[in-house]
């Protein structure tokens, strides 16, 4: 018994030394941690105190700006930023953001092969995007640009003009029950952007999808709040602690409904390959013989974004690596299939994640510009009347389907498109990390590797020197002869360089049919102006209070 009592002391006691050993040794460890992390990050300090920006709070930094609504800290941030010309730099806890506004800096960042790396934000979009070309770097990144870029060269969009036209009808349609009413007309536009993917890049038809375009831009939306939710906060950017909350549960349940819409559509179309149904949408044999690859060159200009406004195109270098010898082109998801049955240029898994990045890329993004665009036609009734004299100049009285050749056309539509994307960037942040310090061109100052660095279109858009009277809508700014005395970063929806958008062509050219046809069948009116639009702070830009319009049926397109 005595022994037994012993042997219990014993061990009690040996159990306590083990334990104050481990503290012993931990509190050294810890603060030799703190040290290493101090003296790690003296260069980024000192860097960092020589660039302006607003003075943060011990420990949060400028985090407290971040709180609240997401309209309300947009708001904050855009009246805080006014005070910085062309850069600014904020603490968000231990970390350094800059921002960037200045078209110069603009350009060292985005036209580099340096700094290239998405910054740490975009991993949260993990779960959802995985490795698709939106986040992944590096290796990965590269081969899978130099494959997917040419699934939307301008011989491929081509092929997609009828099922353009066909469900800008379905929308005109749709719309007709909305008459007379205020509505949001984004609803409306992110199912349909959702269902023309689907149709054109994803090759998938109609009948074969059972499931609304609609339910799945819904889980987009409410997961980009999700997203915007942990950008924003310091605490649910842990995964542990994020994983704890509710965000966690509904984050599960979203993907379901946005991972079960992708899954089904690489089964449909793996199936119809399977019956030997393949490229059917969109193959184009193409021989490159000089004579036609003038001819294509000149019509790829044709379809540069701001053709009218004579905008240079950077997409032509991944088209321009591509377009050696003769080549088959195919739509995006039948190219990645038959690439996956060829060998190992892609993964079933890499192919989930690739349809992932463009549903998501392709859809949201245009819902938006397009979404604005409306407004702004509601609210500019003169220059919505411009707009349909030029249509009507190219279409008359018909209701035909538009062609490639009137999108060429569409030069006042096309400004007014890209004075939309000016002033309401559907991307309003786009951030890369830092691995080696960035010397700015804007002034003398010096952005540390460690950094995040973010241009922000949304302020780089409203600079006086580059648009007089900034926040005024005036398609006149993308004239071709103020856009040749601008800055080329001085503009830049859709990024630019290496990893400049891929489907801007696409989206170009969707929107100007997808527009038009509404423009020809309804005249719109807005009751709100500009001043009460309530644009939120999230992934892609928007209006809390909905994009709300009216509409009238247009009898025909004749002149006011
Ligand atoms: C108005 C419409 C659009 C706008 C304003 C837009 C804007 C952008 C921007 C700013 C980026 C760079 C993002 C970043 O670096 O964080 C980007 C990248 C990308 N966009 Fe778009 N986009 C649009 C439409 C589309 C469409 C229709 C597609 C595909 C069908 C698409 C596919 C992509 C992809 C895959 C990337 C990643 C490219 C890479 O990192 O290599 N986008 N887009």
């Amino acid at each position: 018994m005595a022994g037994t009592v012993t042997a219990e002391v014993t061990s009690a006691s040996s159990i306590m030394a083990a334990s104050s050993l481990f503290y012993f040794l931990l509190v050294p460890a810890l603060v030799l941690w703190f040290v290493y992390w101090k003296l790690s990050r003296r260069h980024m300090l000192e860097l960092a105190k020589t660039l302006p920006g607003p003075d943060g709070l011990p420990l949060v930094g400028n985090l407290l700006d971040l709180v609240g609504s997401s309209h309300s800290v947009f708001k904050t941030v855009v009246t805080k930023g006014e005070e910085y010309e062309c850069v600014a730099r904020l603490w968000l806890g231990p970390k350094l953001v800059v921002l960037l506004f200045d078209p110069r800096d603009v350009e060292l960042i985005l036209s580099s092969q340096v700094y290239i790396d998405k910054s740490h934000e975009y991993k949260f979009f993990k779960p959802w995007l995985g490795d698709g070309l939106l986040i992944s770097s590096g290796h990965k990144w590269r081969s899978h640009r130099k494959l997917i870029a040419p699934t939307f060269h301008l011989n491929v969009l081509k092929s997609f003009i009828d099922l353009f036209n066909e469900n800008s009808r379905q929308v005109v349609q749709r719309l007709n029950s909305e008459v007379g009413k205020t509505f949001d007309a984004h609803d409306y536009m992110s199912e349909a952007t959702v269902e023309i993917l689907l149709e054109t890049a994803m090759g998938v038809s109609k009948k074969t999808q059972d499931q609304s375009g609609y339910d799945y831009a819904m889980a987009v939306m409410k997961m980009c709040d999700i997203l915007h939710v942990r950008h924003r906060s310091l605490l649910l950017r842990a995964n542990w602690i994020f994983n704890l909350t509710n965000y966690a549960t509904k984050q599960v349940k979203l993907l379901s409904t946005i991972h079960g819409l992708t899954k089904k559509v690489i089964r449909n179309k793996k199936n119809a390959f399977m019956q030997g149904t393949r490229g059917s949408l969109a193959q184009t044999e193409i021989k490159t013989s000089e004579a036609n690859l003038k001819a294509k060159m000149e019509s790829v200009e044709g379809l540069s974004f701001g053709q009218s406004a004579g905008l240079k195109d950077d997409l032509d270098v991944d088209n321009e690596e591509n377009d050696i010898g003769e080549k088959k082109r195919l739509a995006f998801l039948d190219l990645l299939l038959e690439s996956a049955q060829n060998g190992a240029l892609i993964t079933d898994k890499e192919i989930k994640e690739q349809v992932d990045t463009i549903m998501f890329e392709g859809h949201d993004t245009t819902a938006a510009g397009s979404s604005f665009f409306l407004s702004m036609m509601g609210i500019h009734q003169d220059i919505q009347q411009k707009v349909v004299d030029e249509l009507y100049g190219i279409f008359g009285d018909s209701n035909r389907p538009a062609t490639f050749q009137d999108t060429l056309e569409m030069k006042y539509l096309e400004r007014c498109l890209m004075e939309t994307l000016r002033l309401y960037p559907p991307v309003p942040i786009i951030a890369r990390q830092l691995k080696e310090d960035l010397k700015l061109a804007s002034g003398d100052y010096v952005v540390p590797a460690g950094a995040t660095v973010a241009v922000a279109t949304f302020k780089l858009h409203r600079n006086e020197k580059n648009y007089p009277n900034p926040t005024q809508f005036n398609p006149d700014n993308f004239l071709p002869e103020r856009q040749a005395n601008r800055h080329y970063y001085a503009f830049v929806p859709f990024s630019a360089g290496p990893r400049s958008c891929v489907g801007r062509k696409y989206a170009m050219l969707k929107l100007k049919i997808l527009l038009s046809t509404l423009l020809r069948n309804y005249r719109i009116y807005s009751d709100l102006k500009q001043e009460d639009f309530k644009l939120q702070a999230d992934i892609i830009l928007k209006r809390e209070e909905g994009f709300m319009v009216r509409l009238e049926p247009r009898q025909q397109m004749a002149k006011a």
